[in-house]
């Protein structure tokens, strides 16, 4: 081919017929690396770096769907990617790829400053959170929250002359709410659910502080779930939710693991 000659026709592989009658549920990209936008509440917005999942279902007749237009709607939204802009994008995704149901899956690392309990030092803690949007006829957001709490084995304090096995917890939040609430506000509550909480920065009279905490307040798993599920139950804007707590046992090499799952509008 000479360098001016016209570039070859390319034909459009993923449009041609499929003949085998098995429409995709979820067909997209998955694991883009992007930065998004997370509204905070001390400082209005946040800039993170986020994993994102796009996927839309595919009819049986086509043969493949159009990848490249999922970046291309992500690169429209560029530093507006954020809570705000799920359900736009999602009617982007279901218009520009012919769906008739998108996913958008969104996980970030969010950063809160906390105050040490005793000294008042502060620090960053980091949160892993996600923002999973659906829209098929509706939309349907759910947030989800991940708070590594201390628990303390109220067996163990129970039988040893001295001491209890205590271990770092992850209590897992997923929701679905009818009115905002802000992540700060949702890590505070589940916090007070685990022995006690998770710091960043201690110093000595924290580090003191935070072990007779723990110690006074002994928490199996089960506890931890069946305390997040009372205050979820209480909280006026929470709809749905699942919580699931695993405690990486410092006496074994396996996790203790419980959940509960509790939807408000039934
Ligand atoms: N559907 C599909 N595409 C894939 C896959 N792996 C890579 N791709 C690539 O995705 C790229 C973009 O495809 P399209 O989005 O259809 O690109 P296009 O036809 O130039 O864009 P449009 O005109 O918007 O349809 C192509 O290079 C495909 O080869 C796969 O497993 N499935």
């Amino acid at each position: 081919m000479t360098k001016n000659a016209p570039p070859p026709s390319l034909s459009d592989v993923q449009t041609s017929l499929d003949t085998r009658k098995i429409p995709i549920s979820k067909v997209g990209v998955k694991d883009i690396s992007y930065p998004i936008m997370v509204m905070d509440k001390n400082r209005k917005f946040q800039h993170t770096v986020a994993r994102i999942n796009m996927f839309v279902d595919l009819p049986h007749h086509f043969k493949g769907t159009h990848m490249s237009r999922f970046i291309e709607i992500l690169n429209i939204y560029r530093e507006k990617i954020a809570l705000d802009n799920m359900e736009p994008i999602l009617q982007q995704m279901k218009e520009r790829l012919g769906a008739s149901s998108a996913h958008l899956a969104i996980e970030f690392p969010y950063f809160i400053e906390k105050r040490a309990p005793a000294s008042g030092a502060r620090s960053l803690m980091e949160y892993a959170c996600t923002f999973t949007g659906t829209l098929g006829a509706e939309f349907d957001f759910v947030l989800g929250v991940q708070i590594p709490v201390t628990s303390l084995c109220p067996c163990s304090k129970e039988l040893s002359r001295y001491g209890a096995h205590n271990q770092r917890s992850h209590i897992t939040v997923q929701l679905r709410y009818r009115d905002f609430i802000w992540i700060e506000d949702l890590v505070e509550l589940i916090e007070e659910c685990g022995s006690s909480p998770v710091y960043s920065l201690l110093k000595r009279v924290d580090e003191k502080f935070v072990t007779e905490r723990a110690y006074e307040n002994p928490k199996f798993v089960e506890d931890i779930v069946r305390e997040v599920t009372l205050k979820l139950m209480a909280h006026p804007a929470v709809t749905w939710f699942s919580v699931e707590a695993e405690n990486f046992e410092s006496i074994h090499k396996h996790s203790a693991y419980a959940a509960i799952e509790r939807d408000k509008r039934e």
